[in-house]
């Protein structure tokens, strides 16, 4: 009788040695009104569709099969599997009730599995795929099957402990939390604590002294790229603290931080969340986190006169995007478009700043900020710390070049003048704005930052280089543009003569009203701009920066495949 031909019961198949592990699971299974060949073999949950030549329901499948369609999904992408009771009050997706109801009768026990699905652009989404059987010793089998090998799945996190930042862009990140992403960790049975945030600086605050970290395998912040700044600091400055490292010595080498961070993008920019999953998708973020990712990130330190300031994970930015930054913090009430605002408004004022760069070059990687190649999932450059081997002890080459390594400090090279803007990325920093970002080629854990020199130009040819980030064209290919991989820098403004002590919001407010009143009609440019570092004004223009490779690490897995940059479909761009 069909009913049995098709439940017939699950065949271990071993290899030699294997006998206590069944390596393959394999039952003819119903789904979606049809016969599957259902495959378990420890790496891929496969099901193909077999379809007798006569009609199932009424033929035997003894006869020859056609194979169908086939599906597969690793089981490293599995979120969940539950049991469904069929006979009503279920979960099930209304596709069993249209079976007949002899068939329904028939296979009265059926399991679901959840699975990442990869959709549009990067974009993950949960699918469910319920498999029915008649008996339910079967059903169990492959219920535990699935739940057993999810187990040994060991960098899944389990217990998460949640910060939820509710004003950060549109204010959406509390809704965002509780409809999209707690229900996905709920059916991963990952348990959280959540924290909504009750002021600025609470998140960094409750990390850094009071959260039991040792609880959690994770932590997850809601919101944008200050939030995940915030996240950063605490947990940089805790494991510091707990390993009596001192974080004002520039020297110092940092020790790494073993909990993971998830970023739910919820912010205005969330750069740091495309820039390593590809877009900015809370649901996308979630699966992330579920099925356990890891990315290693550089993280730059930055210091005035030996003080530790502040860390950096995207952006460092001096001229531009400082100006736009503190700008537009006043027009927070506008949501993300105050960027917009502020920077076209920045544009048109067009200040430049005088000052010395000086940088220690990264000889020895592997990568240019020229590369037409991009940091990718499973990025080779970053997978080698980015360093070029020459010696045959791989071990030995495996240590990260560090910024206290005192044989770096030579050959450094310093660029002097006047400049519209000042930028690193230690990251390509793409996000929505310019999905390639301000340095395309840079690299997430290669131990360097592209800082990029942009020197006073017209109006006309920043708007050039400015509108470059938005299409294809090569924004460093510009006389007034140069671009260089680095491990330190250091910036001195011109007017401050022996850098110390200099306050910005004091001493640069007198400095500038001073030159004005000097030159009443002049247009010419205040002497300081500010540091925009991730988002965050900094009170120095003086500043110290060293790269710190690899220190922290996310929830995520870098971006898996080239995107397609297209067009703007803007005659601007042909400028
Ligand atoms: C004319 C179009 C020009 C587009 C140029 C886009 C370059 C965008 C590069 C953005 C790098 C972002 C790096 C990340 C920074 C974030 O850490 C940080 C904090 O983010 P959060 O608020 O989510 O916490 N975000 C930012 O500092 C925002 C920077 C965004 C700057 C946007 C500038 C828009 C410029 C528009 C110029 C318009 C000129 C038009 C003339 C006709
Ligand atoms: N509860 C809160 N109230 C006010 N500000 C907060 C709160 N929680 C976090 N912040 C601060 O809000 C700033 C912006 O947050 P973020 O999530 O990055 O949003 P956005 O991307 O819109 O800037 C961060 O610098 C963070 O320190
Ligand atoms: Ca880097």
């Amino acid at each position: 009788m069909l009913i049995r031909s098709l439940s017939h019961p699950v065949r271990w198949l071993t290899g030699e040695g294997m006998e206590k592990q069944p390596r393959l699971l394999a039952s003819q299974l119903f789904l979606k009104n049809s016969v599957f060949e259902v495959l378990l073999n420890g790496v891929l949950l496969t099901w193909k569709e077999i379809t007798a030549n006569k009609k199932v329901i009424s033929g035997s499948i003894h006869h020859p099969l056609k194979v169908g369609t086939s599906h597969s999904v690793s089981v490293s992408e599995i979120l969940a599997v539950r049991e469904l009771h069929v006979d009503g009050g279920t979960k099930d997706d209304g596709r069993w009730q249209k079976m007949p109801q002899k068939l329904t009768e028939s296979y009265p026990y059926a399991f679901t599995v959840s699975y990442v699905e990869r959709a549009r652009q990067h974009r993950w989404r949960c699918s469910d795929v319920t498999f029915h059987c008649s008996e339910w010793a079967l059903c169990q089998q492959w219920v535990q099957t699935i739940r057993e090998q999810l187990t040994a799945l060991t960098s899944r996190p389990k217990h998460l402990l949640v910060y939820i930042n509710p004003y950060g862009g549109k204010q959406q990140g509390k809704c965002i939390y509780e409809q999209k992403v707690a229900p996905l960790f709920a059916c991963a049975s990952i348990s959280t604590d959540v924290i909504v945030t009750e002021h600025a600086n609470h998140a960094r605050d409750h990390l850094k002294t009071e959260a039991e970290i040792k609880k959690y395998d994770g932590v997850v912040c809601v919101g944008g790229d200050g939030m995940f700044s915030e996240i950063v600091h605490g947990l940089v400055s805790r494991t510091q603290r707990d390993n009596g490292v001192d974080q004002n010595s520039p020297e110092e080498k940092l020790v790494p931080c073993t909990l993971r961070i998830g970023i739910i993008p919820a912010g205005s920019t969330d750069c740091i969340c495309y820039a390593t999953v590809g877009i900015n998708d809370p649901v996308t973020s979630a699966l992330h986190v579920i099925v356990g990712d890891s990315q290693p990130m550089d993280v730059c330190s930055v210091h005035h006169n030996n003080t530790f300031l502040r860390y950096s994970v995207s952006l460092l930015g001096y001229g531009f995007y400082g100006d736009v930054l503190a700008d537009s913090e006043r027009k927070r009430w506008m949501g993300p478009a105050r960027y917009d605002f502020s920077g076209f408004k920045k544009f048109l004022t067009h200040h430049h700043y005088e000052g010395a760069v000086s940088f220690l070059p990264a000889t020895d990687t592997l990568g240019t900020p020229r590369d037409k190649t991009r940091c990718r999932a499973g990025c080779f450059i970053c997978q080698h710390d980015g360093q070029l081997y020459s010696g045959d002890s791989p071990e030995e080459s495996k240590t990260a070049p560090d910024v206290s390594d005192r044989e770096y400090e030579v050959g450094w090279g310093v660029v002097r003048g006047k400049f519209l803007a000042i930028n690193a990325a230690s990251m390509s920093c793409a996000c929505p704005r310019s999905p390639k970002g301000l340095s395309p080629a840079a690299h997430l854990a290669d131990g360097t930052t592209d800082l990029i020199l942009v020197r006073k130009c017209s109006r006309f040819n920043f708007l050039r280089h400015l509108l470059r980030h938005t299409s294809k064209d090569d924004q460093f290919d510009m006389t007034f543009v140069e671009v260089h991989r680095v491990r330190r820098f250091r910036f001195t403004p011109r007017h401050c003569q022996n850098d110390s002590e200099l306050d910005l919001r004091e001493n640069g407010k007198q400095l500038f009203s001073q030159i004005c009143r000097d030159h009443p009609a002049c247009s010419c440019s205040p002497a300081y701009s500010s540091w925009n570092c991730d988002g965050e004004i900094l009170p120095h223009a003086a500043i110290e920066v060293g790269v710190h490779c690899q220190l922290i690490k996310l929830f995520a897995r870098g971006i898996e495949e080239q995107p397609l940059f297209e067009d703007l479909a803007n005659p601007l761009c042909a400028l």
